[in-house]
């Protein structure tokens, strides 16, 4: 595939002064009410280089309505003090080989009815009736017999395909039958763990529907982020199915006397992979070990995941009882006790012993991938959303997969500021009408949960995330998954595009690679995943609609682009003043361009050889951060949104960073819990203060090794 490019000294078209010739077009904003802010008069705090800024906007608002210059100087305007071409210098896009690849097939319905089981009448008239589930999944006709059983289980089947009532039914299906009858005041029943609060509140909802018949059983949910007095009270009044993310359910186990473990006879842990690695694994042996010192009886134990790997089970002394293991793609089979060895990888970054696993992916997901150079990056996103939004289809919700808390924060921000119709008072029809989301870990509960109900309940729109929203969670109507960077192994990209496609609808997921990346196709292949290129030009190209219709709504139809670059270049320019004008929005942007090259860093080592960050251009990565430079200080935040919320940030990303100076073994970080802690940290707060210090000079060594 051809860049378009242009030559160095070809003439580059100045229109910079149709962008921003009024100041009602020019108003950068945080949000509606920093825009306001900004509407002010300069006060003694705006900056000499604000004001002159100011006046240069000024004076050359003044030129803008007679012509549209086209020189052969670089662009210079009266707004960015420098503007450097988005098509010269981006390195060649590689062609891609079309490799082979067998996908290995999951049958999404089994084509038996809930009512074929041994199941209580109103539970069969609650599924099939009120929640309107006509067929059973393949995993649930394959797992709730066996479940109903009393086996315990290692469930694995493909994203979207189920699994949550495939252990939900069979657990109140016993709860339901149980004499003398279960009682709230019991306490817990069975617990399940989960690894993220949204997932914690979904599958609590999933709880409550299925309890609708059984009204003396009661399920409860516990989270990190939420009151732990009114939790403390829940559980004095008794719950019999506890639903709980593993910090906070620990930190309830320690502290919580009304906390009686004594009868728990089931135990689930969904997206156990996820759960019972680094990070988690000594939190789930304490709260296993605990359940141990408690039972009174024979404990079932479930794990589940679309990408259970064998030997998980093995990790926090979980010793399950002979169990089943439930592969859609395999026959039944009780466990062999095949444990994987440690990882090993091959030369290409492919993890050897994962690729045996052969994860499912949906039959009607398609994978594409596109490949942009860093510079085009922050246009091509602009130009994907802009086109996806305005088709009209029945998926319309796209989300948005970002690296680091920072990244989604300034990416959702810039991209509202720039694209959506906020400004409409002033220049109406000169944005679009797309309603933008964001989620990430440091965000306050309260916003998560509200930016989660919002977002499922939404028709459209667009949810910028880190991977805490990789995982289990349920959103309705996603049409597109788009993987902005890249995620750290095959199985997060599993999880992630998992978000669509769900139960059999069709779903489309992107992944964005730089060209120096590429070979990941080839990584993902050996997963079984095959993704189909789409041109970055064919992307670029919807700029030209909708540059052209924001024209038109400004009344400056002469303004209108001719050409892709010309589209793409006006564009860039309003994200780069955006930044440039605003200090807050210079500062965010800041933050996200140094926590991506720290999350670049971060890569496992078996993907080093393509995610390398001296493969990195930091002109052209601060470009995609509408940033004129890069800033030079890469390791110096480590505070709010410094956080990765994924396992590659927070697990061996942060131990790299965190290599002692001496090149010793490298020390967790705290963000090793980050996303997932759930009140775990006021348990581990402690320990981690020295694990502060040793960052720090970890990041010196970042430093130096991301301006290389
Ligand atoms: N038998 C069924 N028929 C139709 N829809 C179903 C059926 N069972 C579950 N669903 C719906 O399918 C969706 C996906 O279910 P669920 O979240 O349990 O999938 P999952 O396999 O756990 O996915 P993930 O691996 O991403 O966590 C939910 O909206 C659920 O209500």
């Amino acid at each position: 595939m051809q860049l378009p490019t242009m030559a160095e000294d070809e003439p580059v078209l100045n229109i910079t002064t149709e962008a921003f010739s009024g100041r009602s077009k020019t108003k950068s904003k945080l949000n509606r009410s920093e825009r306001m802010r900004k509407n002010r008069q300069p006060t003694e705090n705006d900056t000499k280089q604000q004001r002159d800024i100011k006046d240069d906007e000024r004076s050359d608002s003044k030129q803008t309505n007679k012509t549209r210059k086209i020189t052969s100087q670089p662009a210079t305007t009266g707004h960015l003090p420098s503007f450097s071409s988005l098509f010269t210098n981006n390195p060649d896009i590689p062609s891609v080989q079309n490799i082979p690849v067998q996908q290995v097939k999951e049958a999404m319905f089994s084509g038996n009815r809930f009512a074929d089981l041994k199941l209580h009448p109103y539970m069969v008239s609650n599924l099939e009736g009120k929640m309107e589930l006509a067929e059973m999944t393949s995993v649930q006709q394959k797992a709730i017999p066996v479940l109903l059983q009393g086996c315990d289980a290692m469930v694995k089947s493909q994203t979207g395909s189920g699994k949550t009532l495939s252990y939900a039914v069979p657990l109140v299906q016993d709860l339901q039958a149980r004499t003398p009858r279960v009682c709230r005041d019991h306490g817990p029943y069975a617990i399940v763990i989960v690894p993220t609060r949204e997932l914690a509140l979904q599958s609590y909802e999933t709880f409550q529907k299925l309890v609708g018949p059984f009204s003396w059983i009661v399920p409860g949910c516990i989270m990190g982020g939420e009151k732990r007095k009114s939790e403390k009270a829940r559980l004095r009044k008794g719950i019999n199915i506890l639903i709980a993310t593993p910090g906070r359910l620990l930190d309830h186990i320690t502290n919580t006397k009304s906390l009686e473990m004594s009868r728990v006879g089931w135990l689930v842990i969904d997206e156990a992979d996820r759960l019972l690695d680094l990070g988690f694994e000594k939190v789930v042996s304490q709260i296993v070990s605990v359940m141990e010192e408690t039972r009174e009886r024979q404990r079932q134990t479930v794990l589940l995941s679309a990408t259970l790997s064998a030997g998980v089970e093995r990790l926090a002394g979980m010793s399950l009882h002979d169990p089943v293991r439930i592969d859609i793609t395999q026959p039944l089979s009780h466990d062999t006790g095949h444990v994987t060895e440690p990882e090993h990888c091959s030369d290409n970054g492919v993890n050897k012993d994962s690729v045996s696993a052969n994860f499912a992916v949906p039959e009607t997901l398609q994978h594409q991938f596109v490949v942009v150079p860093h510079k085009l990056r922050l246009v091509s996103l602009a130009a994907f959303i802009l086109s996806k939004s305005q088709e009209h289809s029945e998926n319309q919700k796209m989300v948005v997969f970002l690296s680091t808390q920072h990244s989604v924060e300034f990416h959702h921000t810039i991209l509202e500021n720039v694209l959506t119709d906020t400004d409409s008072e002033t220049t109406p029809g000169s944005g679009h009408d797309i309603v933008m989301f964001k989620l990430h870990g440091d965000m306050l509960q309260k916003e998560r949960t509200k930016v989660f109900q919002d977002f499922c309940v939404a028709k459209s729109g667009v949810l910028f995330c880190t991977d805490v929203a990789a995982r289990g969670l349920d959103l309705p109507n996603v049409g597109w998954i788009v993987q902005y960077n890249t995620p750290g192994t095959a199985t997060d990209y599993i999880h992630r595009v998992g978000r669509t496609a769900r139960i059999g609808s069709r779903g489309h997921a992107l992944l964005f690679l730089n060209p120096s990346e590429v070979k990941y196709v080839q990584v993902l292949a050996e997963y079984k995943i095959k993704l189909t290129e789409m041109a970055m030009n064919d992307l670029l190209k919807t700029l030209m609609l909708s540059e052209a219709k924001r024209c038109l709504a400004n009344k400056q139809k002469y303004l209108r682009p001719r050409t892709v670059e010309e589209a793409a270049t006006s564009l860039q320019r309003r994200f780069e003043l955006n930044v440039h004008e605003n200090k807050d929005m210079r500062s965010l942007a800041r933050k996200a361009f140094q926590s991506f090259v720290r999350a670049y860093a971060a890569y496992p080592s078996h993907l080093k050889s393509i995610f390398h960050v001296k493969h990195l251009h930091l002109g052209h990565v601060a470009k995609s951060f509408a940033l004129q430079d890069a800033p030079t200080h890469i390791g110096g935040i480590v505070g709010k949104f410094g956080k990765m919320d994924s396992k590659r940030g927070a697990g061996q990303g942060r131990k790299r960073l965190s290599t002692t100076p001496s090149g010793g073994p490298p020390k967790k970080h705290k963000s090793n819990v980050s996303e997932f802690a759930s009140g775990l940290d006021e348990v581990t707060s402690k320990s981690l203060t020295g694990r502060r210090k040793k960052q720090k000079a970890g990041n010196k060594k970042m430093k130096a090794a991301a301006q290389r």
